[in-house]
Parts: C-alpha cells; structure tokens; sequence
C-alpha cells in the first residue's frame, strides 16, 4: 500500500495557551435513563448509601470528566426547580414537556450536587428561560450558593445543606433559538430576558460565571445573527457564549463525516468572529469565550423519530441511546483535536452526554456499567492533555467531500507541560491509506512511552456488554511506540509515526533538550 506522507512541526515556545481541565466535561440531563437508572439507581448491587451507582461513577472518573452540566438541556425549559428539592416524599411528579417523559423529581438540585460535590466533579447549572424567568433563576442562584439569613438560602439549609454549594457556572437557559425548546424566542426576547435573569443572578451572587445561548448547530437559519444580536444585549455580562454540534454519518458519506472536525473548527471560528464583531464596535477590550456544552457524535437526523413522535413514558425510558462504532470513535478523537486546538477561545466543553443517553458509559438496570467505543479517546485524551495546548504547523494532504469541501486528511494538535516536560500528540488519520507523519520537534528530543490506537476498520456497532468487549479488542489497541515510530534528524530532532487507515492515535512522552 502507498503511504501519504505529512509534517507536523512543534516547539514547545509556540503555544495556543493552557488547557482549562473544564474542557473535559460532560452532561447530565433529565432525559431517557440518564439520571435514573444511569447515574442514580437505589437497589443497584453497587448502589451507595444515596442511591448512586458506584460503576458508574467509577467509570467517570475513568473517563476523566471534570464537570458536569445539569440539569438540561431541552428538559430544563419547562423545569420547576422548586418541586425537585425537600422531602422526596413530599414531591410531585412532573410532565417533562421536551421528552413527554414523566419526571418523579426524586433526583432534584440537591441530589445532584451533593453527588458532584462528593465525586469531586465541577457543577454547572442551567436555569429555565423558557417557561420561567428572572425571579426562579435568581432564586435558585440564592439556594445553591446564598448564605443563610434569606429565603432561598434558609430552604436549602431547612433541606439540610448548611454550606453553600458554590456553584460557578451557570447557563442562562438551552437551545432558546430551537423550534423545539419550549418557550422559543427570538434573539430579542431572549437576549433582553437573558441579560435581565443574569444581571439578577449576579445580584445574588457576584462571583458566578454566566453562558449565554448561541445557536443551536451551525445550520440553524439564525446563526450568526443570533450570536451578534444577543451579544449586543449581553456582552458587559455573560463570561461565555455557548455552542452545539452534533455529527453523523448521513447517507454513506463517510469522508464527510471523518471531516466531521474541520466543521467544528470552521465553526468555532465563526462563533469567535460574530463574537468579536460585537465587541470590536463596543471598542471593548473584554473577549467572551465559548462554552462548547454539547458536542458529540449522534444520529439526529437518521434515527431520532423527533420529540414530538415519542410516546408519553415514565420510569426512565430508553431515548436515544445510540450505539456507536469504531468509526464514531475515530470521529470524537478528531473533534477532541479540533477542540484542542481551540484552547485559547474554548476553555469549557461537555461531550453530550455522560450515561445512557449518547453516551460513552452504558448501563443495565440492575446490571452492568460498560464502555462505548466514544469512550476511550476522550478519556485517553483527558488524561495524556496536560499543561499547554502547542501551536502545531501541519503541512498535510487535503482530500474533497460533499459536506464540507476540501478537508485535511490528517489533524494533529499536541500538549506540553512545561513543569514535566510531558508531552502528547494526538493524531487523526481521515483517510482510507496509512499515512506517515514526519513530527518535527525543531531540535528537541521526543522520548515517546506510551501510545494508544482506535482504528475504524472495525464496522459493527457494539451491541452490549460482551460485544463491547469484543469491537474494542479489535479496534482500540495499545501502540508499540518502538516500531511505529522512528526518530531520526540531528539530536533525533525528527520522528516518523505511521497512523493506520481511519485511525485516531495519541502518543505520550517527554520533550527534552537533546
Ligand atoms: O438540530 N436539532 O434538530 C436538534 C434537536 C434537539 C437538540 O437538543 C439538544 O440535544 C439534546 C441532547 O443532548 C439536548 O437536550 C438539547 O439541548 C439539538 C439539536
């Protein structure tokens, strides 16, 4: 087989910036068997003494998640906070308008964060801008981080938390530019109600950071108006400015969809420029960053009947519980190296979502808790991404497709920590040809130790437990750092790593000077 060839130069002097660990987050919504049965199942065999499963939160610290968004989400548009707090016998169900879901609230606020709180894990809370406003955002800031003395806050303590939970980052409302959220609005009404629900918040609680809606994908007919009217009322206020996406794999077109990162990349520059374009005619020196709060591969359009079509359900159902394949997971590698690559303008991400629903861990009611194939390269990269995200240089072939025009065949983002001298290349291979990359460390010496490999040519989607085992011994693999990389160049200032066809890889090591 021929092998393309591209170069990636990096030093460790040329940097997009630090890494914030909020980029490895993730999302709990009250959807499908996220929450119960997911995160949260009394009588489950690993059940802690609050009724959480202890697979599941042991599999998310595997995965190296580092906050979690909650509780949606189209389900928080329709969501009355108040009645998921105090006694749980005390509480009502509740029809769940986005997923026509029956919700018991038996998980509420503050199951929630005493278990984020417990598992050491970031809350990030979003308010309902749907169906409520101003005040329940204001008063549910005031429970979850009020001192005692006032209303709110004296619940929350009547309720049994006597702290505040110091809760920092707050979304102000979901997805208001979506037909399907409940209580849709334009960018008018949303950015004033926005503006006035966070001034509010901040009123309660002056140390909180505040996400504003961006659009829902970047083929919502809206983008980009959107971001720049809701800016215009918003921008003194909010910290971040969130975005959505979603890819599949849509009528075979699997080149479109392993360029699936480039249109993230494309994306997030757009958002950055609607964004500055704001600030530029404000002459505002304050630049707003972006929450990517949900990202993840999905199949949305070809096998999501659509809310409206779901059949009112309690007792957790099972919604979009998409199984994903070898392929998918090539896909989250390369959209982890799009992230990356963004380090200096997103510093808050959440891979949509954690258990269950699109989700990289899977569980059975009563029985196991187990690994999608999405899993491994964001907890390989959660884990190996470290210090400072590298400006890298890539000098790759560009290949055509229908979706996104021309494409890179091969991506590449590197981190560095300068108080270890770890570093780790992370490295997506999109075409059907092994490619080898010539990573030029500009007279430095890598000492590579540690690699892994997730290769696409594995088709089937796994199908539970024992199939999970099986796909993922054929596709996810640990890389001999030895034969598959070569050092060469004065001082080995060079080394040559053949990726596979369809391949995403990470490579770990330290950089020195030779
Ligand atoms: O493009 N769409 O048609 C589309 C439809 C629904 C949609 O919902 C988002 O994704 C859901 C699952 O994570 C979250 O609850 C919501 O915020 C996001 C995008």
């Amino acid at each position: 087989m021929t092998h393309l060839r591209a170069r990636v130069a990096l030093h460790p002097d040329f940097r997009v910036g630090p890494i914030d660990r909020r980029l490895f987050g993730s999302f709990v919504e009250h959807l499908g068997r996220a929450v119960y049965t997911g995160i949260y199942e009394p009588g489950h065999p690993t059940a802690d003494e609050h009724g959480f499963r202890r697979d599941v939160a042991e599999l998310t610290h595997e995965l190296g998640v580092t906050m979690l968004r909650y509780p949606g989400g189209n389900f928080v548009s329709n969501y009355v906070w108040e009645d998921g707090v105090g006694p749980v016998e005390d509480r009502k169900p509740f029809l769940d308008l986005a997923w026509r879901t029956v919700e018991p609230n038996t998980v509420g606020t503050d199951e929630f964060l005493r278990w984020a709180e417990r598992e050491g894990i970031e809350p990030m809370m979003a308010v309902n801008l749907g169906t409520r406003g101003v005040a329940a955002a204001a008063a549910l800031v005031e429970y979850c981080n009020g001192e005692a003395g006032t209303r709110w806050a004296d619940l929350r303590i009547a309720n049994g938390r006597a702290e505040p939970y110091g809760v920092r980052l707050w979304c102000l409302g979901n997805e208001m530019d979506g037909p399907w959220q409940i209580g849709h609005k334009d960018a008018h009404e949303y950015g004033k109600l926005a503006a006035e629900a966070g001034k509010a918040m901040k009123l309660v609680d002056p140390s909180i950071s505040l996400v504003v809606c961006g659009s829902s994908s970047m083929q919502m007919d809206t983008f980009g108006e959107w971001e720049q009217t809701v800016l215009s009322y918003t921008y003194d206020l909010v910290d971040h400015i969130s975005m959505h996406a979603y890819y599949e794999e849509l009528a075979g077109d699997r080149a479109s969809f392993l360029g699936s990162g480039t249109a993230m990349d494309r994306f997030i520059d757009r958002v950055v420029a609607s964004a500055d374009a704001v600030g530029a005619a404000r002459r505002s020196d304050k630049r707003i960053t972006i929450s990517f709060d949900e990202w993840n591969v999905w199949y949305l359009q070809s096998r999501f009947p659509g809310e409206t079509n779901l059949p009112v359900q309690r007792d957790a159902p099972r919604i979009i519980e998409d199984v994903y394949s070898a392929l998918d997971a090539v896909v989250v590698g390369d959209l982890l190296v799009t992230l990356l690559n963004h380090a200096d303008r997103v510093p808050v991400a959440a891979l949509a979502q954690l258990v269950n629903v699109i989700a990289p861990i899977m569980t059975e009611p009563d029985g196991e808790a187990w690994r999608q194939p999405t899993f491994h390269p964001f907890a390989t990269t959660a884990r190996l991404a470290r210090g400072e995200v590298l400006d890298v240089r890539v000098e790759v072939p560009t290949t055509p497709t229908r979706a996104h025009g021309d494409v890179p065949l091969v991506t590449a983002a590197a981190t560095h920590d300068p108080a270890t001298g770890a570093v780790a290349l992370f490295l997506t291979n999109r075409s059907a040809e092994p490619v080898d990359v010539d990573v030029d460390h500009l007279g430095l010496s890598i000492d590579l130790t540690e690699g892994w490999r997730m290769v696409a040519d594995h088709e089937a989607a796994v199908e539970g437990p024992a199939h999970a085992r099986k796909v993922l011994d054929a596709c996810w693999s640990a890389v001999d750092v030895a034969s598959t990389t070569r050092s060469s160049g004065a001082g080995a200032a060079r080394t040559t790593v053949t990726l596979d066809p369809e391949s995403w890889t990470a490579l770990s090591g330290t950089l020195s000077h030779a």
